[in-house]
Parts: structure tokens; C-alpha cells; sequence
């Protein structure tokens, strides 16, 4: 990384003298960089994330500055540190246990971000008012070191076991497409955990950077606690994006595979419009969405169903506008539509227990919201198509609504297409 004005560093060592400032204010120094993800990877920090959403606005952030781990303080935390961004997430469900360094609500604000947009970086140091100018050289010194290139190293993974097993899915299956079962539960997502075995220790973010270079539309998040402890994913769905009072988000759910032809995928997508077992799971995330931000709203408008395509699975996906009632806040927000049926199921609260019955597995972060929240713009995206690294286990997620039709051998097949991209990275290296 260098700087693109050195006039700029030096007031970041001497500015200390200026005992004026007394409130929180970031120090945002214009820089150049040639590869964000391996500037991140060099960096000491145990503490690092990096976040990009769908226009390819990128964060790389470290060290927390400040926490919050219960949304109450948001409003507190944001008067204290006027504009922050606050990245983090929270977890499926809140009432489970959790992976070891992940809290079931976790923000900070970084003590260091670098933020890019297009090919405009900024670096914000958060915490440099609290450093003597000694502690700032240093801390200068290290984020302007050369990193050195981050590669993805062959290394061995084998496949160690799948939760559930394909027996166990079946049994799942048939038990909740029961009619005793749908009457009240007409909608349940369960979810599969692939836990691979590395021979080695391996690089996490070396891996998300060549997966999350596989899917640039998408968002992508990447948060380790310490290291060798990280979450990673490269999600298509928005859970929200608050820009001021207006809202927007998402119902994505119901699912049929991808085609590198384009005349097949169009001829997927074409059924998959059609198909009412997927409409049908569409619309009871939609509805659900729509309940949940009606009494938060001025308007809500629904658009027309279209089909998200990914790599090797497209989706049904309906986007939802809406302008917010001045009152409702990210807490609101968050409570009301986290999770939806997209990776619950429905109605809600009795398919969150209804797995939390019977999946075999902790779900941790899966299938919870990842992103930032700021009092002016906030956005969480949903963190599926995600995987959790413990030193050298690695677990892929993917999860699948189940519904009257479904059919559990196509669902399996599904879940196989919903972690190909990253499994095609491991199995690469074979
Ligand atoms: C729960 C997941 O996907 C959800 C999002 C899109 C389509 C889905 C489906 O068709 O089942 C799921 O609701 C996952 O990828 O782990």
C-alpha cells in the first residue's frame, strides 16, 4: 500500500498536538493498493474482516475499536461515534450455542478500515486519536508495509462426513412433507454442514478470495475472530439495504440448477417460473417479508418475480421496496426480519424450533445476517453459501426449503449445487 499524498501522513503523526478535537472523528488518509485481501492477510490483527456488496464496494477492516453485542447500544454507540460503520453480523438463532470467538450479536467498529470504491481507497484510521505518535509510526509503518501476494496453496481436504447423512436427509424429509406435519408447517429450510479435513493448515482467505472472485455480483464477507477461526461466504441474497427512511430486500428462495448453455439455463429458468412447488416457496417468504415490514412502513411495493442466476443454481427472487416510518431503526429491522422463511421456513418461530429439533448441528452464523449498520445507511446480506473454518476442519453450509412436492433426493442434489463453486476450489487441488 502507499499513499497517494505524503503531506497527509505526516499530519497523521503530528496531528496529536491538536487537543481542539475532543470528539471521535476518523482519519482517512487517500491511499493505493494492489491487492486489498492481501494487504488484509498480512495484517497482524487477530480481529480482521472484509465486506463487499453488490456494487463492489469493498471494506477491509481490523481490530475493534468498539463492540456491541446487544442492538440496544446501537443508538448509543452511533451518537458516540457520529457516521461509523458498525460490521458484524448475528447469528441463525440467537438461543443456540455458537462457534467458539462468534457471539449470537456481534459489531465493532474497526480500528482500522480500508475502504474502496471502484479505484478510489481510502484508509480510515478509527482509534488514532487514542495513539501517541509513537504508537502511530508504528502502526503507520505496518499498514504500509508491502504484503506479500496472497495464493490459494494446493492443499489435501477429504470430505469427512456430511450432517445429516443422505439416510438421515431422507428420513428428514419424509417426516416433514408428512401431512401431519404440513397442516402446521408448511415451509421448513433444512440445512446440510460438509466437514472437510485439510492434511495441512491452510489459508481461509486465500480461499474466500479466489471463491469470492468466482461470483463478483454477489456479496461477499469474510470475518475471523483469531486466527485459524473465520466465517466466510459469498451470498447472493439481501436481507436489507437502509438508505436513510428507504428500504429494499429481497425474497430469494425456490431453486433449480444453472447451465453454462444459454439456451438451457434460459429453459431452466423458464420452468422454474412456472413450477408452483418453487412459487410456492417464493411467495411464503414474500408474504412473510411483507408482514413483517408492514407495521414498520409508509409503503411496501413488491416487484415482479425474476431469476437470480449463479454458477451452478438460479433462483426465484422478488424484490421488495419499501419507505420506512421515521421510528424504525436497524433493531427493528433486524428483529422483524430476521430470519425469514428463506432459511427458516414457515410460520417462523415454529420452524426455528422445529429445527433446532432436528438438524443434527449447530448452525452458528449460517443462515444469519452478515453486513454493517450506520445511522445514515445500513446492509445485511444472508449468510448462506457461506463456510466456517476451525484450523483444519473446514464446514460448507447449504440448506433447502422443504415444502408439499418436494422430493428429497433432488433437494440433496441441490444442496450439492449450492456448495459447488467452493467445492470445485477443493476438489481442484486433489
Ligand atoms: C438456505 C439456502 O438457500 C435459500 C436461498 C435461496 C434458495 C433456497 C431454496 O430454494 O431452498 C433457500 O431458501 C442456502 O443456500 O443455504
Amino acid at each position: 500500500m502507499w499513499v497517494i499524498d505524503p503531506k497527509q501522513l505526516e499530519q497523521a503523526i503530528h496531528d496529536l498536538c491538536d487537543t481542539s478535537v475532543t470528539t471521535w472523528r476518523p482519519l482517512k488518509i487517500r491511499v493505493q493498493v494492489d491487492s486489498e485481501l492481501a494487504w488484509l492477510a498480512a495484517q497482524p490483527n487477530p480481529y480482521k474482516g472484509y465486506w463487499r456488496d453488490r456494487n463492489a464496494q469493498q471494506v477491509c477492516y481490523l481490530g475493534k475499536m468498539a463492540e456491541l453485542t446487544d442492538l440496544d447500544d446501537l443508538v448509543v454507540l452511533e451518537q458516540r461515534y457520529p457516521a461509523a460503520r458498525f460490521y458484524g453480523g448475528i447469528a441463525f438463532d440467537s438461543s443456540r450455542e455458537q462457534w467458539p470467538g462468534f457471539a449470537p450479536c456481534q459489531f465493532v467498529l474497526p480500528e482500522i478500515e480500508l475502504r474502496s470504491t471502484g479505484n478510489e481507497y481510502w484508509l480510515y484510521l478509527n482509534n488514532w486519536q487514542q495513539l501517541s505518535a509513537d504508537e502511530r509510526r508504528q502502526l503507520l509503518a505496518q499498514v504500509f508495509s508491502t504484503p506479500p501476494p496472497l495464493r490459494w496453496q494446493a492443499c489435501e481436504f477429504t470430505l469427512a462426513q456430511y450432517h445429516p447423512t443422505l439416510e438421515r436427509w431422507h428420513a428428514l424429509i419424509a417426516q416433514c412433507t408428512h401431512p401431519s406435519v404440513l397442516g402446521d408447517l408448511p415451509k421448513v429450510v433444512f440445512a446440510r454442514q460438509s466437514c472437510y479435513q485439510s492434511t495441512t493448515a491452510f489459508s481461509a482467505l486465500a480461499l474466500f478470495d479466489i471463491w469470492q472472485q468466482q461470483q463478483p455480483d454477489n456479496f461477499a464477507f469474510f470475518i475471523s475472530s483469531e486466527a485459524n477461526n473465520s466465517f466466510f461466504g459469498v451470498p447472493p441474497e439481501r436481507l436489507y439495504l437502509r438508505c436513510g427512511q428507504s428500504l429494499e430486500s429481497e425474497a430469494l428462495a425456490g431453486s433449480c440448477a444453472a447451465s453454462d448453455d444459454p439456451i438451457t439455463n434460459q429453459q431452466l429458468a423458464d420452468e422454474l417460473q412456472l413450477d408452483r412447488k418453487n412459487i410456492h416457496e417464493n411467495q411464503l417468504v414474500v408474504d412473510a417479508i411483507h408482514a413483517a415490514l408492514a407495521p414498520l412502513c409508509e409503503s411496501i411495493h413488491i416487484a415482479p418475480t425474476r431469476v437470480l442466476k449463479q454458477r451452478h443454481v438460479q433462483h426465484l427472487c422478488q424484490p421488495i421496496q419499501a419507505i420506512l416510518h421515521p421510528e424504525t431503526n436497524d433493531k427493528t429491522l433486524l428483529q422483524a426480519l430476521h430470519p425469514t422463511p428463506a432459511v427458516a421456513g414457515f410460520p417462523i418461530a415454529s420452524a426455528q424450533r422445529y429445527i433446532g429439533c432436528n438438524e443434527s448441528f449447530e448452525r452458528g452464523w449460517y443462515a444469519g445476517a452478515v453486513g454493517y449498520l450506520s445511522a445514515e445507511q445500513s446492509e445485511m446480506s444472508v449468510a448462506i453459501r457461506s463456510a466456517y473454518q476451525h484450523h483444519q476442519q473446514l464446514t460448507l453450509f447449504a440448506g433447502a426449503g422443504i415444502v408439499q412436492g418436494s422430493n428429497a433426493e433432488s433437494e440433496w442434489q441441490e444442496l450439492n449445487q449450492k456448495i459447488a463453486t467452493i467445492q470445485g476450489l477443493l476438489d481442484d487441488h486433489h
